[in-house]
């Protein structure tokens, strides 16, 4: 989904270099625990659009560093200013492209990646541009840890099977499935952190599909 151009999204990302880098050279690698000030565990969400859930994680875990990698500069800028409004110092704001996500982060350099409401792209012919086609999968492989998660919601039936067909297939365990995550048990429900496309749908009626999945152990 596009987002209307905001001038002052972009200005301000160009005006926080600490804190949002604007599509970094990939051919040079970036010093998270820099940048963050320690070396906590990273935890990323790919797409973060205006970055409700990434803000509520950063803002609830302290003690974890997030990265918002986000292509639209627009999006990257209203994420910022969140960041900035509310003095999240564990969060760090990444517009660029996901297709490029090893050239950023290091082999076993992250926890968890977080893939919510990720575009469909439901042409066949688009397949590649699923954030869950296998050549994505190979880079999360690469940047997660051993025990590294997959999180992965979506309001749409066909990326949901899509993405379980594609993760099986990549030899991926899964540890959470749910095809109703909103009217799952108690504590699951209270667990889980919106997202604005899942307040959007589910507020709707629709119901909200999401996976937990874990790469096999690596050789
Ligand atoms: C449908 S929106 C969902 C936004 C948010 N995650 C939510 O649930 O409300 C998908 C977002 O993913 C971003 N996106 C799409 N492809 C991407 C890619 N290859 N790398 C980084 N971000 C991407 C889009 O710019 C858009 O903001």
């Amino acid at each position: 989904m596009r987002l209307k151009n905001k001038p002052w999204a972009n200005d301000l990302v160009d005006q926080h270099p600490e804190s949002a880098l604007d599509r970094p050279d990939p051919s040079e690698k970036i010093d998270w625990a820099a940048r963050f000030g320690n070396d906590h565990p990273i935890e990323i969400e790919i797409g973060s659009g205006k970055g409700q859930f990434i803000t509520t994680l950063a803002k609830h875990h302290p003690e974890t560093n997030f990265v918002a990698m986000e292509i639209q500069k627009t999006a990257a800028g209203i994420i910022l200013k969140k960041k900035l409004d509310e003095g999240l110092d564990n969060l760090q704001i990444l517009c660029a492209d996901a297709a490029n996500l090893v050239a950023y982060f290091g082999e076993n350099s992250t926890s968890k990646i977080y893939l919510n409401f990720s575009d469909p792209w439901p042409k066949t012919r688009h397949e590649k541009r699923r954030l869950t086609y296998k050549s994505f999968l190979a880079e999360y492989q690469k940047v997660l840890t051993a025990d590294g998660m997959i999180e992965f919601k979506t309001d749409n039936s066909g990326l949901y099977a899509y993405s379980v067909q594609s993760m099986n297939n990549y030899g991926m365990h899964f540890d959470f499935v749910s095809v109703d995550l909103h009217h799952e048990k108690e504590e699951i429900v209270e667990a889980n952190v919106e997202t604005e496309y899942e307040h959007k749908f589910a507020s709707k009626g629709q119901p909200i599909y999401c996976l937990h999945a874990q790469f096999l152990p690596k050789n």
